[in-house]
């Protein structure tokens, strides 16, 4: 059972009837996912008074166990309702709570509020006035918590469907939902905690997990480590910034080709004119090559489009970015070759596959079967998908990641662990959790130059 799962409310629905099908009890699971709950808002929360919301549906149902195993710890509890319980479940939940239940509209704030409304059975954003009278409740509260979800984020795409306030913590149950992950909700949520209910779950979509990365081999050499290759172009800073990445990604060499010699910067990375599209095609006749960037400062122009051309006819693993993106979305004699990496951001991705429906997991898994490529499609949340159906999704970078050139850091990290890896999904969910992990321990106001520093550190917690 994966602790990263991550789950849409179909399949929730489905783990939870696979769980009643071979004997367990609804109302138990209930009874197990409202203890565990609890369990996790008395750590945070102690005997300091709780006002539980109980909406219809099981969620309630979960908030009236909420609010008895509080009570039986001494906690001051009041109950508020929104409706009457409708599920066989809830109802129970209901009945083995004999305290007063009070009007949501009506009751008094508290200390600490538990927002039991609506969970994956949201249908439609919540009414004006209850949204309103949520938002008091919680803004006015010194601690919130948000059982599965906050009410009115919807689950499998993460949109807002009504006002919700922000939440201190989010208790999601039994399994990630999109929703966790995705923004606009993901940022509503707060700090995200999972409560197991041990129900068998299935899933190809995680949350992207720490890699276990692994130091080189103790005959390694160079060339066993892996050859990078880097594309340059008009925009020398940005392959600059790329090959810097690549050289600390754990790879044993790193070339970049360009027109441009640049005077400083790592001299570890061999730099090599290549003033035309004819010599580039020279240098990439190098089978030690085992990951290719192009795409960071690559430029639009025709010189840019023969450079690409050529890359794209090299038969190396390639790891397309940027520029390449944007001339793949616009020539339609260029073609995404099977097995890349592709980062686009949401403007690359729209000009390269262009408005697809349904969530942003359900979008990178739909780009990366149409293309054959693994598509890592970043943002505030970046997902990263594989055509064989896996996809991974990262939700919580720091936002001071929307500065200019992480993106060619990104790249030159995923083509690095491309050359290390040999396997483009894995290399691309390790480059993505190392971007971020770099991210926050450069902490606020940095810039894309500061994240090379930052990666060695990275690398080392994760072996
Ligand atoms: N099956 C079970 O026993 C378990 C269910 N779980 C809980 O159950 C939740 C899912 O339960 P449900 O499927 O009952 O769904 P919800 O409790 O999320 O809400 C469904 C009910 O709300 C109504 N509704 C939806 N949107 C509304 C809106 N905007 N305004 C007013 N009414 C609205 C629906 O018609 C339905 O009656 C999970 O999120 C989780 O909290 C967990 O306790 C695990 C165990
Ligand atoms: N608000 C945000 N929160 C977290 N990460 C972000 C945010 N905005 C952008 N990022 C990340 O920063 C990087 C920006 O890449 P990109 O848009 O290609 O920029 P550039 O081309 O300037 O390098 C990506 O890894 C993206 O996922
Ligand atoms: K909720």
């Amino acid at each position: 059972m994966s602790v990263d799962a991550i789950l849409t409310a179909a399949q929730m629905r489905a783990a939870e009837q696979a769980a009643f099908d071979a004997g367990v009890e609804p109302y138990a699971l209930m009874e197990r996912a409202g203890r565990t709950a609890a369990d996790i808002i008395w750590r945070a929360g102690h005997r300091r008074d709780l006002l539980i919301l109980c909406g219809p549906g099981n969620n309630g149902g979960d908030g009236f166990v909420i609010a008895r195993v509080m009570r039986e710890r001494g906690v001051p509890v009041r109950v508020a309702a929104l409706g009457e319980s409708r599920t066989d479940s809830a109802q129970r939940a209901k009945a083995a709570w004999d305290g007063p239940v009070e009007d949501m509209m009506t009751a008094a704030p508290a200390t600490q509020i538990v927002d039991a409304l609506f969970g994956t059975g949201l249908s439609r954003g919540l009414d004006d006035a209850v949204a309103d009278r949520l938002c008091a409740l919680v803004n006015s509260a010194a601690a919130s918590y948000a059982v599965d979800l906050p009410s009115g984020v919807e689950s499998d795409g993460g949109a807002v469907l009504s006002t919700v306030p922000s939440f201190g913590v989010t208790i999601a149950l039994g399994a990630w939902k999109p929703a966790h992950l995705l923004q606009p909700a993901s940022e509503l949520c707060g700090r995200l905690i999972l409560a197991p209910l041990d129900i068998p779950l299935t899933s190809d979509v995680q949350r992207l997990s720490a890699p276990h990365l692994t130091m080189p081999a103790v005959d390694a050499h160079k060339y066993s480590r892996g050859l990078v290759a880097v594309v340059g172009g008009g925009m020398a800073g940005a392959s600059l910034l790329a090959s810097e990445a690549a050289a600390r990604s754990g790879a044993g060499v790193v070339r970049r080709l360009a027109a441009d010699i640049p005077g400083g910067g790592t001299h570890a990375i061999i730099h090599r004119k290549v003033m035309h599209a004819d010599a580039l095609a020279g240098e990439l006749d190098d089978q030690r090559i085992v990951a290719l960037l192009v795409g960071p400062g690559l430029g639009l122009d025709a010189d840019a489009r023969a450079r690409l051309g050529v890359a794209l006819d090299s038969g190396h693993p390639l790891v397309l970015d940027a520029d390449a993106l944007t001339l793949l979305g616009k020539d339609d004699t260029l073609s995404i070759p099977s097995g890349a990496i592709l980062t686009p951001h949401e403007g690359e991705f729209e000009r390269l596959f262009g408005k697809l429906p349904d969530s942003k997991i359900d979008r990178a898994r739909a780009a990366a079967k149409a293309s054959g490529a693994v598509i890592v499609y970043k943002g505030a949340d970046s997902v990263v998908a594989a055509p064989d159906g896996r996809v991974a999704v990262e939700g919580r970078a720091s936002s001071w990641l929307s500065t200019a050139g992480t993106g060619d850091v990104l790249a030159g990290l995923a083509a690095g662990r491309l050359a290390v890896t040999c396997d483009p999904f894995r290399a691309a969910c390790e480059a993505v959790w190392l971007h971020a992990d770099a991210a926050w321990r450069c902490r606020p106001a940095f810039v894309a130059d500061d994240l090379l520093g930052a990666l060695p550190a990275a690398i080392a917690a994760r072996l």
